[in-house]
């Protein structure tokens, strides 16, 4: 009998039209997105509907319409299963200052039901793996932001979980210790195969960590997308080139004879110690033969012609200011 293969795509959380409504503020509006495994963004302005769209999916919240899988599991009646399989590291401070980290993370892990013996040692390599050594037996009360946060990281993993939601795991960082927990995200996947689902208002932070990148606004979806879509929606294509004695600014004559074909360019010399570098958006190859073509005719030497990344904040920038204002960027 010929045997048939199917691909599937696997949906870790799929939203159809989820919508949660307080008595004076709509949180989250008819919200409809898929997200797979991996690390995924999940980005918005404060109060844009984040930590709602958590609490529903956790099944700790009921939502006001529309239906929630996670797992494949159903938010509104099967919240007990999705717990045991997902961690949630919540946003704000939410530990208990007397207790060392170790004994708090015992306690959880004995909480999700591992038996005593397979809580302590699971405990200690969580701690191990968030980077908590000698300090885990101290009070958790005299510990910096930077280890509460690994804290709660080591509570929501401690299970042994198959998707972990991490609220704002980045809030009160310094750049170093931001650094430091965004590369930890990212090891929980590629060490762990855990897949994430991470919140952040700031969208370039998340560029360097997420596979996926879901953005929302006002409780309504923006996008949802692949960074690598994000980044890569236009290419910023950056030109550098010699001199002559017919142009001897030949970068002004490329421009204008970029400007007079058509083609806009954004800013002349942006690049630090650059002042014969211009930038312009590609539209496809054949930007690249006009660019070449021009000048040739000019006579002048191409120095470079190089493709330049965009940063997500980059993208938003660029895409309307409605989106530029729903989304914060970095500094
Ligand atoms: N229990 C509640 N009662 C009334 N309004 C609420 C409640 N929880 C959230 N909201 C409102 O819903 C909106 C979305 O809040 P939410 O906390 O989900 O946003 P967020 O994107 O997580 O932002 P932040 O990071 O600031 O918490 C906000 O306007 C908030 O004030």
């Amino acid at each position: 009998m010929a045997r048939v293969t199917t691909f599937v795509t696997v949906t870790v959380i799929a939203t159809e039209s989820l919508s949660k409504r307080f008595p004076r503020v709509t949180a989250l509006d008819r919200l409809s997105v898929d997200v797979g495994p991996g690390v995924t963004g999940l980005v918005g302005a404060n109060g844009a509907g984040k930590s709602t769209l958590i609490k529903i999916l956790l099944g700790l919240s009921p939502a006001t319409e529309g239906q929630a899988r996670v797992l494949g599991l159903d938010v509104a009646t099967e919240g007990a299963a999705i717990r045991e399989r997902v961690g949630y590291m919540p946003e704000h401070d939410c530990l208990p200052p007397d207790v060392s980290a170790t004994e708090f993370v015992v306690h959880m892990a004995r909480m999700s039901g591992l038996p005593p013996a397979a809580a302590r040692e699971r405990t200690a390599d969580t701690l191990r793996h968030v980077g908590l050594y000698e300090e885990r037996y101290r009070p958790i009360g005299g510990y910096s932001t930077g280890m509460k946060q690994r804290v709660k990281l080591a509570q929501a993993l401690v299970h042994d979980p198959q998707l972990v939601f991490l609220d704002e795991p980045t809030n009160g960082l310094d750049p170093v210790g931001r650094d430091d927990m965004l590369a930890l995200i990212r090891r929980i996947h590629t060490d762990f195969g855990i897949s994430v689902l991470v919140t952040s208002h700031l969208l370039g932070e998340l560029e360097r960590t997420c596979d996926h990148v879901v953005v929302i606004d006002g409780g309504k979806l923006l996008r949802s997308s692949s960074t690598t879509d994000f980044t890569q929606i236009t290419t910023t294509l950056a030109v550098e080139v010699t001199d002559s004695d017919e142009h001897p600014d030949g970068t002004r004559a490329v421009r204008e004879a970029l400007t007079a074909r058509g083609i806009a360019v954004e800013h002349g010399g942006g690049l630090p110690g650059a002042g014969h570098v211009l930038l312009l958006t590609a539209r496809g190859e054949e930007t690249y033969d006009v660019v070449r073509d021009v000048v040739t005719d000019l006579g002048l030497g191409l120095v470079r012609m190089e493709q330049r990344r965009h940063h997500i904040s980059e993208v938003f920038q660029e895409t309307g200011d409605q989106r530029k204002e729903a989304v914060g960027h970095d500094s």
